[in-house]
């Protein structure tokens, strides 16, 4: 098993799951390679809940396959409600800091091309110590027709609406706040104009180099920290000629740094770290390894 000794190395004892968080946006990594079935919704939902289970905004499941020199790394992405997640700007960097810790490579120099249900990523670990990871977000694709205007229970509110692998809706404001991300967040998220649900971005500029956001994550709620939610709003500011190439976006788990290329492709750095790992107690463990559990993924049962 590939995963087993390089673990040891970073001084990582054997293990089940898992738990990293970048910027406060915290993710389980289950590795099939230690924990052989794929989770169902249910499973993903107790799994994430911070009173009952183990507490995170989302999982993690991969590599799925094997760990080849040059070859795309398969994973999957989930949100803490149990649905499936395209792609996530911190999942990733987190995927691949684990894979630095865990499997042999060398990954500083080699990167990682990572892939999802939305495509393949490339992403590069900095700094295996300090936990410094980049990924290449690429070009992100606007809502035809431009911004929009929805209206919720007490206001209408503009969005500027966009793809980076997922959906997101950022609306320009004043202040960002948690209250008022906590407020509109939910709104828009449901919104009806939004049958797939949309990830929800506050965007205050605060100077040509630096903006900051507060987020609303479908599928999860409100997250100290996104790393697709920064690229898409540092898009929509720059599209509005608010912002210059390089850009921190300030969030209240910490900073990213995002620099743009002259196509508009977006690279994004910042730390991920490695809260701790562990087993599962019996009741988490035997619901988590029961693939008799109904759910709608459609892939449950052993790998
Ligand atoms: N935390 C993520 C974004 C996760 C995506 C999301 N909740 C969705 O359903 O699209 C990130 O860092 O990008």
């Amino acid at each position: 098993m590939q995963a087993a000794g390089r673990a040891a190395e970073h001084g990582i004892a054997d293990f089940e799951f898992a738990r990293y968080h970048a910027l406060g946006n915290d993710y389980l990594v289950l590795d099939p390679a230690r924990f052989g079935f794929v989770p169902t919704p249910e499973n993903v939902r107790l799994a994430c809940d911070r009173h009952f289970g183990l507490g995170a905004d989302g999982i993690v499941l991969g590599p799925i396959g094997p760990v080849e020199a040059g070859l795309p790394v398969t994973l999957r992405l989930f949100n803490s409600d149990g649905t499936d997640c395209e792609r996530s700007g911190n999942g990733l960097r987190i995927f691949a800091l684990y894979l630095a810790q865990c499997y042999p490579g060398d990954w500083p120099s080699t990167g990682l091309t990572a892939r999802t249900v939305a495509g393949d990523t490339a992403v590069r670990v900095l700094d295996v110590a300090d936990g410094l990871v980049s990924i290449d977000m690429g070009v992100p694709s606007f809502e035809a027709g431009g911004p929009r205007t929805v209206r919720l229970a007490d206001r209408d509110v503009r969005l500027c609406c966009l793809n980076n692998g997922n959906p997101h809706a950022v609306t320009v404001v004043d202040q960002a706040t948690r209250e008022l991300a906590c407020e509109l967040g939910p709104q828009i998220a449901t919104h009806a104009s939004f049958p797939q649900r949309t990830n929800v971005q506050l965007l205050e500029v605060l100077d040509r180099n630096s903006i900051a956001i507060e987020i609303w994550e479908r599928g999860a709620g409100y997250t100290l920290s996104s790393g697709s939610s920064s690229c898409a709003a540092a898009a929509v500011a720059r599209k509005l000629g608010l912002v210059d190439d390089q850009v921190r976006v300030r969030m209240p788990g910490g900073e990213l740094q995002l620099s743009f290329a002259d196509d508009g492709a977006i690279s994004m750095t910042g730390t991920v770290e490695l809260i701790a790992t562990g087993s599962f107690g019996p009741a988490l463990g035997a619901g988590l390894s029961d693939p008799g559990q109904t759910g709608d993924a459609g892939s449950e049962g052993p790998l």
